[in-house]
């Protein structure tokens, strides 16, 4: 079975995530108790991943709402779009939670507004909307895995096996489940055309290494891990078939926000000739902004640089420079695998237009 970042129980109400700052050493779940909890859990990173952040979010403000009693629509509206809003300032550079809190304003607006609707009624649809994000993200992810996997082979020749690289953590742990690049991954291994995967350890905060190298050894991928300053070396000397890594952000014409260190490996993707691959949902598609320059990249405390738990490794009193994400720029990207199919960045706008759900 794959790991589980996030168990929630609709008939008691009970929401925990595995708290991913113990990860590897300890399997720890953390209780979710309402929206204030789930701030803080995105906040410390106890959860993480773009998909996995908007569903821990959404699915605290069930957890709070679901046993209040409420005088009025108006009242209920009101909570919502407070709530959400705050969730959203849990972290800046996913889009993901930001996308979920606006749907689900824009559907409290319209319930609010419709007189057929009574107030349990609308606080039954909108509790039922969230609930159905869980599912949502585990068929979207077999999709992206799938629609991925085939991208790739198509690009090599007969029936070959692929060794890939890829940076951070998009699994289980990530998601609600299977992963986006991770999906990726597990879908060639599925089709036993996976030869080997290369995961960085994506420091500072070692997503790769704990996170990543922990799910590849318990779905029994084949896979060695590598610092995040062996990308190149690995690309001259072993023959790497693609990059495969999941995004926070994708704007409008293509440009990625990601884990800090995707930039320079797509970099040096293209000087070795290696196909570049964002594999994201379209609820990781920000359509609203024309191009990477509006993404607000978050700031990370200097703490997660200079220490690796309680252990200090950077000489005390230097300054540190400590950006959680970076830009990679579309012409550096081949294609963006979601679960309506592969796109190049210059294919997005009219996919964003023409596809709907
Ligand atoms: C499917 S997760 C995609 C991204 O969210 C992932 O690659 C990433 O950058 C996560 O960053 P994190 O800071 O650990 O939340």
């Amino acid at each position: 079975m794959s790991l589980r970042a996030i168990i929630y129980n609709q008939e008691t109400n009970n929401l925990e995530i595995l708290d991913q700052l113990l990860l590897p050493a300890a399997t720890k779940y953390l209780k979710v108790r309402g929206v204030e909890d789930g701030w803080k859990v995105i906040n410390k990173m106890q959860v993480r991943g773009a998909p996995a952040i908007a569903i821990v979010g959404c699915l605290s403000l069930v957890v709070e709402i679901q046993n209040e009693k409420f005088e009025s629509k108006k009242q209920l509206r009101q909570e919502v779009e407070g709530k959400l809003n705050y969730l959203v300032s849990s972290r800046p550079t996913a889009v993901n939670m930001k996308s979920a809190a606006e749907e689900l304003i824009e559907l409290a607006n319209q319930l609010s507004k419709d007189e057929a609707v009574s107030l349990e009624d609308m606080k039954t649809k909108f509790l039922t909307t969230i609930r159905q994000m869980l599912e949502k993200d585990i068929a979207d992810n077999t999709a992206i895995g799938d629609n991925g996997a085939k991208e790739i082979l198509s690009l090599v020749s007969g029936d070959s096996p692929v060794r890939i690289i890829t940076h951070c953590n998009t699994g289980s742990l990530a998601t609600a489940g299977y992963g986006t690049a991770l999906g990726v991954i597990r879908s060639l291994n599925t089709m036993k055309r996976l030869e080997h995967v290369y995961c960085t350890e994506t420091r500072p905060y070692n997503q790769g290494a704990r996170l990543t190298a922990y799910e590849l050894i318990h779905e029994k991928i084949p896979a060695t891990l590598i610092c995040d300053s062996m990308v190149a070396a690995l690309m001259k000397t072993r023959n790497i078939s693609a990059v495969v890594v999941g995004a926070d952000r994708v704007a409008a014409n293509g440009d990625t926000a990601n884990k800090i260190g995707t930039y320079q490996i797509a970099v040096v993707a293209k000087y070795h000739r290696v196909p570049f691959f964002v594999a994201a949902p379209f609820t990781s598609i920000d359509a609203k902004i024309s191009s990477g320059e509006h993404i607000v990249i978050e700031e990370r405390p200097d703490r997660e640089m200079t220490h690796v738990g309680e252990h200090r490794i950077a000489a005390k009193g230097i300054q540190c420079w400590n950006p959680a994400f970076d830009v990679t720029p579309a012409s550096l990207i081949a294609g963006i695998i979601t679960e309506k199919g592969v796109f190049k960045p210059e294919q997005l706008k009219e996919a964003l237009s023409t596809i709907t759900n």
